[in-house]
């Protein structure tokens, strides 16, 4: 048996840090401080934090197969030069909604950069409801939309033989499945797979391991769950030292370390001097499983 160990990496206190992506070739965790408004990347050989700001809220980040990387930033899907600091639009939507800003977006087996969005939060999950759309960044640059009537678009994943895409719609509080058609990028034939107990809270974030079972941040939950999406059943649960756990992803030395987000947003001052490393970055070892390599976008 392997002991679990957390450690906070980079204790930052970002507002609502998000969408963990590892870089092999940088050795580095790529992610998102949404409302800080900043790209971030910690390198694991330096342990230094670099970050690019930004002029709207950056809900997630992605690879890129031509170097560098792509971000939804507001309701744009942007290229980002990491060296030069260089942030160039690619496409806007949602135009008819200009209360709304991406959330998170990963990128499928075969390239497509996939995003969600919602309306700007009130409150922590709190918000004009139905306001968001699920869409796919295509290589050719061009976006379509899949459904729409989305409360808070997050955490997507795919399943090891990509013939089912994983997602989760927060304030459904259900981790779902679609039938996924790697050929086309297409989606079909919904269903929910896991509904979260009440002390898991929101389902956030999420990544799959080498073994197909799903990882789930618990937003306001303080903790990651692994789930079997065959049995719908709940297998394991680790739990941080803060409660606003955002996302996760696998990393560092074969993709054997895990790495989550969190969020210190809509904390008051007593919750904050309860949880001093809320909206820290945390790296867990021991689980004794691993994940798999981020795909890059294909554009
Ligand atoms: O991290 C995210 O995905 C959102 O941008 C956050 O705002 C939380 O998910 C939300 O507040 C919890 O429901
Ligand atoms: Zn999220």
């Amino acid at each position: 048996m392997s002991s679990i160990k957390i450690e906070c990496v980079a204790n930052e206190s970002y507002k609502i840090g998000e969408s963990p992506v590892w870089d092999e070739k940088e050795n580095s965790l790529l992610y998102v401080d949404i409302t800080g408004k900043k790209v971030c990347r910690w390198n694991s050989l330096t342990n230094q934090v670099q970050a690019v700001s930004v002029d709207a809220p950056v809900s997630s980040v992605a690879l890129r197969k031509s170097g560098d990387y792509v971000i939804t930033l507001g309701t744009r899907f942007a290229a980002l030069k990491w060296k030069d600091q260089l942030v160039t639009n690619i496409i806007h939507i949602d135009k008819d909604k200009p209360n709304n800003r991406f959330n998170d977006g990963k990128v499928d087996p075969a390239g497509r950069y996939f995003a969600g969005t919602m309306a700007e939060e009130i409150r922590p999950a709190v918000l004009e409801r139905h306001q968001g759309s699920l869409y796919t960044l295509l290589a050719d640059l061009s976006v379509v939309k899949h459904f729409d009537h989305v409360d808070i678009s997050n955490g997507l994943d795919w399943s090891l033989d990509h013939k089912t895409f994983f997602y989760i719609d927060s304030l459904s509080y259900s981790v779902d499945a679609f039938d996924y058609d790697l050929q086309t990028g297409k989606i079909g034939n919904r269903r929910s797979i896991y509904k979260l107990e009440k002390e898991e809270s929101i389902p956030d974030g999420m990544c799959i391991d080498t073994e197909g079972k799903l990882w789930v941040a618990c937003y306001d939950g303080g903790r990651v769950i692994r789930l079997d999406p065959e049995t719908g059943k709940r297998i394991q649960t680790v739990k941080l030292p803060v409660d606003k756990t955002t996302s996760c992803c696998f990393g560092g030395k074969d993709y054997s370390e895990m790495y989550v987000t969190s969020a210190s947003e809509g904390m008051d001052k007593d919750w904050l001097s309860r949880q001093p490393q809320a909206g820290g970055v945390f790296k867990i070892t021991g689980l004794g499983v691993k994940g798999i390599p981020p795909y890059p976008f294909a554009g």
